[in-house]
C-alpha cells in the first residue's frame, strides 16, 4: 500500500479531522488523525495490518514472539497484527496512569515483542509502553504503526516501521497560533489530562 492509498482510506471514512486538539504529549494541533474510524471496520482494519507487517524486515518477523500494544489506540491494529503474525496479541493499560499487563496476560521471560501503535506523535506513549515491556520481564525488538506523525523523526529506541509517515505541525500550549487558540479544544484521546 502506498502512503497515498493509506491517507485515502483515511480521508474515506472521516478520519482526518481538522479542528483544535489536545493531543496525548500535552502538545496541540490542528490536525487528528482518528485511526478508531479507519479501524471500525474489520476488513480494512486486516488489511492495514497485513500492509504495515510487509514493511518489517523478515528477519525481524520472525523473531517475534508476542505482540503488545498500548490501549486504547493501539488495541484494534495491535489484535490485527497478531492475526497477521499469527501471535497472540496482548495489551498494556494505564488506569492508574502508568502501563501494566491486566487481564492475566503476561510475558515469557526473554519475550521478543513487536510493540503496535496506531499513532505516534511525539513518541511519548511508545517510550512509555517499551518500558513497561521491559518491567514486565519481555524485549520490545521493534515498533511498528499506522502513522508516524514526526515523519520520521522520532527516536523510539528500537526499529520503527510506521505505514505512512507524515508532517503534522503540533504546538505546546505556551506557543498557539492565534488561529488555533481561537478555536475551543477537544481531547480525543484516554490519557489522564
Ligand atoms: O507519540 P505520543 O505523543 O505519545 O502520541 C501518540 C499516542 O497518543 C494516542 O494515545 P492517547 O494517549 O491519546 O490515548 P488512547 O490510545 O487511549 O486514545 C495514540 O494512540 C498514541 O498512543
Ligand atoms: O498525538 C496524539 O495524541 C494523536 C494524534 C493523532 O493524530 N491521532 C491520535 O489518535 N493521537
Ligand atoms: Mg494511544
Amino acid at each position: 500500500m502506498t502512503e497515498e492509498e493509506v491517507l485515502s482510506e483515511f480521508r474515506s471514512c472521516g478520519a482526518l479531522l481538522e479542528g483544535h486538539f489536545k493531543l496525548s504529549s500535552g502538545r496541540h494541533s490542528a490536525q487528528y488523525l482518528q485511526c478508531a474510524r479507519v479501524l471500525m471496520n474489520g476488513e480494512r482494519a486486516g488489511n492495514l495490518a497485513r500492509a504495515i507487517a510487509q514493511k518489517i524486515p523478515r528477519e525481524i518477523r520472525s523473531e517475534v514472539d508476542v505482540v503488545v500494544s498500548p490501549a486504547m489506540g493501539g488495541l484494534i491494529i495491535g489484535h490485527e497484527m497478531g492475526r497477521a503474525l499469527g501471535k497472540d496479541a496482548i495489551f498494556l493499560e494505564r488506569p492508574d496512569g502508568v502501563f501494566h499487563l491486566r487481564r492475566g496476560f503476561a510475558l515469557k521471560p526473554g519475550a521478543k515483542v513487536l510493540m503496535v501503535e496506531d499513532v505516534v506523535t511525539t513518541g511519548l506513549s511508545s517510550r512509555e509502553a517499551i518500558e513497561a515491556v521491559a518491567r514486565e520481564g519481555g524485549e520490545v525488538i521493534a515498533e511498528c504503526a499506522l502513522v508516524d506523525r514526526s515523519a520520521g523523526e522520532v527516536d523510539l529506541g528500537v526499529p520503527f516501521f510506521p505505514l505512512m509517515a507524515l508532517s503534522v505541525p503540533s504546538y505546546a500550549e505556551d506557543e498557539l497560533p492565534p488561529e488555533l487558540a481561537a478555536i475551543p479544544v477537544t481531547k480525543p484521546g484516554s490519557r489522564a489530562a
